[in-house]
């Protein structure tokens, strides 16, 4: 056996969003979010499941701080839900919801743990929906004056700061693909989207600058790693596409302000166009303190004509498989964050999502025995390692997610958490993987 040290500065966390734990959709003023009416439309959410409850955190967060500061972590990213800030987007300001992070960040702090908050984490405020949402350019300014009182409030409290998460998901998920809130199908509407969210998280990042707001500020996006099954070149070029489409797209406006042209022209092709007025490239750019990557899985694409957005498919090439039907792929994370490395610099890395979805059964003692997502941890910390010692400048790690949750599209039958959420009881119970986490923190490593 060896034992695989982490740097004694390493941030170890887990993570959660606010519509996923928070529950409490109607109280102390919480304007609609589109992921309310988007769950409270049937059909659209697997059992017709919603946030209405989700785990209660509106009420249990000391609970959920507790789990913190037992599992030994040094911070704890969650979301805030700009709805109950501005419950119709803009106007006044909803001091009822605001206090409620008031008491969760002095809660965090009391506990000796940093609160690493994400100022949109997908739960827009429906208000702004029925003006067009994030494909009118009016809800940058609204993002803005969102972002301004929170980076206010919280100055010198909050330290860590993360703009956006994932703007693939709030673009392309969400109005493409159709399977997220406000469920659009429209290639021009998510190209548009995901340009104003860009543009969105710069205007925000100048205005965390002006005020002169502690801390460090960046932005998460979802990174997957594809390759070609093959060398054929039309193997390598639909590889390129696929993982452009998650990666380049957003990666290469945020980190160099310039679209990948590949991109823009197959994006042309499909009769899409980006909407770049003057000045936008240079405010996606913003110069930021860290990259947030979420990082779950990725696999092997080949070249298939006139087969979806790229003429490309996925190939199954034998990968374990979590309950998402997601690849295990932790290698994948090794490459993925050495391509950072190498075609963005050294700019500071904080994986802000990785974990996995797996059955899980309570058992006796309220015991969760989660073998499976407890060897995913100990396979992505391995890689974490590798990362460290190749000179990635990978400064922190935060496990998604804290607890079982509202799995979007999914409901809750699609368990991510290191904790148990009982639904019916709103009990948390660790699960084994809790205890793997733990020790691995308080040992500051691990033994492989
Ligand atoms: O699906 C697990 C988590 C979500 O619960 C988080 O809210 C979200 O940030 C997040 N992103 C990803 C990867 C992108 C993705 C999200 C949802 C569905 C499919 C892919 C996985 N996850």
């Amino acid at each position: 056996m060896a034992k695989l040290n982490f740097p004694s500065d390493f941030v170890w966390g887990t993570a959660t969003a606010s519509y996923q734990i928070e529950g409490a959709y109607q109280e102390d003023g919480r304007g609609l979010s589109i992921w309310d009416t988007f769950s409270h439309t049937p059909g659209k959410v697997v059992n017709n499941d919603n946030g209405d409850v989700a785990c209660d955190s509106y009420h249990r967060y000391e609970e959920d701080v507790a789990l913190l500061k037992k599992l030994g972590v040094k911070a704890y990213r969650f979301s805030i839900a700009w709805p109950r800030i501005f419950p119709q987007g803009t106007g006044e300001v909803n001091e009822k919801g605001l206090d409620y992070y008031r008491r969760v960040v002095d809660a965090l702090l009391a506990a000796g743990i940093e609160p690493a908050v994400t100022l949109y984490h997908w739960d827009l405020p429906q208000a702004l929906q029925d003006k067009g949402g994030w494909a009118n350019r009016d809800s940058i300014d609204a993002f803005v004056k969102y972002a301004e009182v929170i980076f206010k409030e919280f100055n010198g409290k909050i330290k860590q700061w993360i703009t956006f998460n994932e703007t693939w998901c709030v673009s392309f998920l969400s109005n493409y693909i159709g399977a997220h809130a406000p469920g659009n199908k429209d290639l021009q509407l998510a190209v548009t989207v995901a340009h104003n969210c860009m543009v969105a998280h710069g205007e925000a990042v100048k205005k965390f600058r002006a005020l002169g707001i502690e801390g460090q500020i960046g932005t998460t996006h979802n990174l997957y790693w594809y390759e070609p099954l093959t060398t054929k070149p039309e193997d390598v070029e639909a590889a390129r596409r696929s993982r452009a489409y998650y990666n380049e797209w957003f990666m290469e406006p945020t980190l160099k302000g310039t679209y990948p042209q590949f991109m823009v022209d197959w994006y042309r092709s499909k009769g899409a166009e980006v909407p770049i007025q003057d000045g936008d490239m240079e405010t996606i750019s913003q110069p930021i303190d860290f990259i947030g990557v979420n990082f779950y899985s990725g696999g092997y694409t080949r070249y298939k004509k006139d087969e979806g957005l790229f003429d490309s498919e996925d190939v199954q090439v034998g990968f374990d498989k979590t309950f998402m039907d997601w690849n295990v792929y932790p290698d994948g994370l090794y490459k993925v964050l050495s391509w950072v490395k190498d075609e963005y610099g050294d700019i500071p890395i904080y994986i802000t999502e990785n974990g996995a979805c797996y059955e899980d059964e309570l058992a006796e003692g309220n015991r969760v025995h989660d073998a499976l997502r407890a060897d995913y941890y100990k396979k992505h910390f391995i890689q974490l390692h590798r990362l460290i010692e190749s000179g990635v400048q990978l400064k922190g790690y935060f496990a998604w997610s804290l607890l079982d949750n509202f799995e979007w599209a999914e409901g809750y039958k699609k368990r991510f958490g290191i904790v148990y959420t009982n639904y019916e009881t709103l009990e948390r119970h660790p699960k084994d993987s809790y205890y793997f986490i733990q020790k691995v923190i308080a040992d500051d490593g691990l033994e492989v």
